[in-house]
């Protein structure tokens, strides 16, 4: 492994450096083949599994890696925590992917951090096991996130509620830098390092931006939208709800970050919440991309004091830009659910028949995923077109005469489709099942097996079938727990 610590030049105003805390009893659970070849990592590790075991669990530092934990602030549920940062994280540095990308490797759970407040640095061997299955599913789906390379058991007990097994999983993202990072130095008022922080992170993500002055934080602001844009709308796509989408929780990057209470949408239903604390549903599924433009509104704030010294100067400049989001996320948004329903040759004038889709759905409780599914069949399946329309009466007779109108072919929409709706996501009660086999029997047997199927999200394998149907109580009364 070779490793570089661009962020950890950064200063010391960044970061704390601190070793991650040993663990009793290493032990390698779950490893991420194909991650491990896309970072080159070397012959002598990928055949050593107690190797891998001492390294990922933090006891045995690699060469080369800087370990640091990194500051942050937040709006945790709109309030501001001027004080969070990396409690229970160790940065070890960078690595350049085979697309030659950097890419951060992380260890979460890896014990205590000058930012850990009142927690214990480690996590439960559940929550990390459920973070690589959730990221690995949402790679596949294509959707952008950060991935896991590996969980290793620590042979420790965590105390959450009660005793459990303890875990340390380590994480691969394009970066680590949040909304929370810039609001970290804008609550200090340290314009300084905030100038450092957007020079760093333009140079990082958004290397196509060559402009200066006042148009750098506009152009930044207005790539960081874009990439936030996509990466909602792909979640809507998929049924994904992130559950804690506070802007310590929101990367600059683009990439889903944090996956502590996230879960699927089964029936649809904008209002859907699983997060056993949002008892306001400010993160329920519909709600995503206002609370989107609500974090990226207090990145902006961050960035006033870099655009102009007079304030309203600065929001004079931002605001335009701000006001474009809501449109730019309704083309991009039914411009999705068009691909969905086979309109390759989608136009605004389309949204109201969408619309009244959504209508049917949700007023009979379809589930989600699987009437984009069904309707993808029933294009060349007569038992799925009966079913489809016997769930949305006129309106599929309507869409079949709308794929009918349009001048490609039947073919071109059932390709697009297919690419577009997902035969299997990770459902809820069988993400719980299979944590659940794993915690029992201590081995990650359970999640193999589910992981072969989340990883060919869009073709069948002999065992999706196992994994594709919703719960007979439609997911009531299932929550999910954050703080894991
Ligand atoms: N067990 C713990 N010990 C110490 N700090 C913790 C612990 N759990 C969470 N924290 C800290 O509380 C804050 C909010 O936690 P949150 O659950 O959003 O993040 P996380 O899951 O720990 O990490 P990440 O956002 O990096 O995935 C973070 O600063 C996090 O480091
Ligand atoms: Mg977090």
């Amino acid at each position: 492994m070779k490793f570089t610590n661009t962020y950890a030049q950064l200063g010391d105003a960044f970061f704390k450096r601190v070793l991650p805390l040993p663990v009793a009893q290493p032990k390698l659970l779950i490893w991420n083949d194909k991650l491990a070849e896309s970072l080159g990592l070397g012959a002598a590790l990928l055949s050593d599994s107690d190797l891998k075991a001492h390294i990922f669990s933090g006891n045995q530092l690699p060469e080369g890696a800087e370990s640091i934990a990194l500051a942050y602030s937040g709006h945790q549920f709109g309030q501001l925590n001027p004080q969070l940062g990396d409690g229970r994280a160790h940065l070890l540095g960078e690595l350049m992917d085979s697309s030659n990308h950097r890419v951060d490797i992380q260890l979460k759970g890896s014990g205590p951090t000058p930012f850990s407040r009142q927690g214990d640095g480690r996590c439960a061997l559940g929550p990390a096991l459920r973070e690589f299955i959730m990221s690995e599913a949402m790679y596949y789906l294509g959707v952008p996130t950060s991935r896991c390379l590996s969980v290793v058991a620590t042979g420790e007990t965590v105390y959450r509620e009660r005793g459990r097994p303890g875990a340390v999983v380590t994480r691969v993202a394009a970066s680590h830098i949040r909304v929370g990072t810039f609001q970290y130095f804008a609550i200090r008022k340290d314009t300084e390092s905030l100038r450092a922080l957007l020079a760093y992170t333009v140079e990082r993500h958004f290397p196509e931006i060559s402009s200066d002055g006042e148009d750098l934080e506009l152009d930044f602001l207005d790539a960081v939208m874009e990439k936030q844009i996509t990466l909602i709308v792909e979640w809507m796509r998929v049924g994904f709800i992130h559950g804690v989408m506070n802007t310590d929780n929101s990367a600059i990057s683009g990439e889903t970050i944090d996956f502590g209470p996230c879960a699927m949408m089964g029936a649809y239903d904008p209002g859907t919440v699983y997060s056993s604390i949002d008892t306001q549903g400010r993160y329920a599924f519909g709600n995503q991309p206002n609370i989107a433009l609500w974090n990226i509104t207090r990145l902006a704030e961050c960035l006033l004091p870099l655009i102009n010294s007079e304030q309203d100067a600065a929001i004079a400049s931002l605001e335009p830009l701000l006001k474009t989001f809501t449109d730019r996320f309704q083309n991009s948004y039914f411009k999705m659910l068009g691909s969905k329903l086979g309109m390759t040759d989608f136009a605004l004038s389309d949204q109201d028949f969408i619309l009244e889709l959504m209508e049917v759905m949700q007023a009979k409780k379809l589930d989600y995923t699987q009437t984009f599914s069904m309707l993808t069949q029933s294009l060349d399946d007569d038992v799925a077109a009966e079913k489809s329309q016997k769930n949305l009466g006129d309106w599929y007779i309507a869409w079949r005469g709308r794929l009918e109108q349009s001048a490609d072919t039947i073919e071109c929409s059932r390709l697009l489709m297919k690419e577009k709706n997902p035969l299997v996501i990770p459902r809820n009660h069988h993400v719980e099942a299979v944590l659940k086999a794993c915690e029992d029997s201590g081995t990650a047997v359970a999640a193999d097996d589910f992981l072969s199927v989340l990883r060919s999200p869009y073709f069948e394998i002999p065992t999706t079938v196992n994994y594709q149907d919703f719960p007979v109580d439609g997911d009531k009364g299932y929550h999910t727990f954050c703080g894991t």
